[in-house]
C-alpha cells in the first residue's frame, strides 16, 4: 500500500559534484516550495553517527571518497521516503543516483524519475567551497585528499548517470558558479518552465 503511494511520487534527482551546492539549493527549494528533501549523504552520516558496526564500515568508505553499496543506500532512501509520502508529492533526492545501476533500481523498485536537477560548476570552485566548508563542518571527507577522490568518483561514476538522463531529455542543467541567490533564481525559472510547483 505504502509502496503504491511511492510509485506516484514526483522524484527530482539532485546531482552535481561534491560542493556544487546541492544541499544549499535543496534547502532553498524546501523553504519556497515545501517539497520533501532527502540526502543520501545525510542518511549515511546518520548511520555513521549511530555508532553501529555497519556505520564504521560506511565511514571508512566515505573517508576514501568512494561509493557505498547500492543496497544500503537504496534501503535508507526508500525507508525515509515512506515516512514523508503524505507530506508532498515532490521528493528532492539529493546525491542519488551516483551510478547508473542506482537509477535503474530506484526506478524499478520505488518510483520513476520526473527530472534531474544538475548543478554544474568547475572542479576548482567545488574544491575551494569544500575546503572552506571543512573549516567548520566537521565532515571527515572535507579534506584535500578525499575531495580529490570524490571528484574522480563523480567523473567516473556519476557523470554517466547525468548523460543517461540527458539523453532522455530529463536533465535541468544549472550553472552553479554564481551566488547562492543567483543559482536559486535559475532553479525557480526552470521549475516554472516545467510547471514544477
Ligand atoms: N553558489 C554558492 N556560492 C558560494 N558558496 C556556496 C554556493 N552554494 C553552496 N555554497 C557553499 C555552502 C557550503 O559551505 C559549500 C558546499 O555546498 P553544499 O550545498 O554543502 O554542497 P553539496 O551538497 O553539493 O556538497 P556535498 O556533495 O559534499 O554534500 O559551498
Ligand atoms: N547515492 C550514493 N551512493 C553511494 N554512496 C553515496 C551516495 N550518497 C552519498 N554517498 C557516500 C559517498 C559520498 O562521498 C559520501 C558523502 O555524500 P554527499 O552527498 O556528498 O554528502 O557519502
Ligand atoms: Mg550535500
Amino acid at each position: 500500500m505504502a509502496d503504491a503511494k511511492l510509485k506516484k511520487a514526483k522524484v527530482i534527482f539532485v546531482l552535481g559534484g561534491p560542493g556544487s551546492g546541492k544541499g544549499t539549493q535543496c534547502e532553498k527549494i524546501v523553504a519556497k516550495y515545501g517539497f520533501n528533501h532527502l540526502s543520501s549523504g545525510d542518511l549515511l552520516r546518520a548511520e555513521v553517527e549511530s555508532g553501529s558496526p555497519r556505520g564504521k564500515e560506511l565511514q571508512a568508505i566515505m573517508e576514501k571518497g568512494e561509493l557505498v553499496s547500492l543496497e544500503i543506500v537504496l534501503a535508507l532512501i526508500k525507508d525515509a521516503m515512506l515516512k514523508l509520502v503524505d507530506k508532498s508529492p515532490y521528493f528532492l533526492i539529493d546525491g542519488y543516483p551516483r551510478e547508473l545501476e542506482q537509477g535503474t533500481r530506484f526506478e524499478a523498485e520505488v518510483a520513476g524519475c520526473h527530472v534531474v536537477l544538475y548543478f554544474e560548476v568547475t572542479e576548482e570552485v567545488m574544491k575551494q567551497r569544500l575546503l572552506k566548508r571543512g573549516e567548520t563542518s566537521g565532515r571527515a571527507d572535507d579534506n584535500e585528499d578525499t575531495i580529490l577522490q570524490r571528484l574522480r568518483t563523480f567523473t567516473s561514476k556519476t557523470e554517466p548517470v547525468i548523460k543517461h538522463y540527458a539523453d532522455k531529455g530529463k536533465v535541468i542543467k544549472v550553472n552553479a558558479s554564481g551566488t547562492i541567490d543567483e543559482v536559486f533564481g535559475v532553479v525557480q525559472q526552470e521549475f516554472a518552465k516545467r510547471e514544477i510547483k
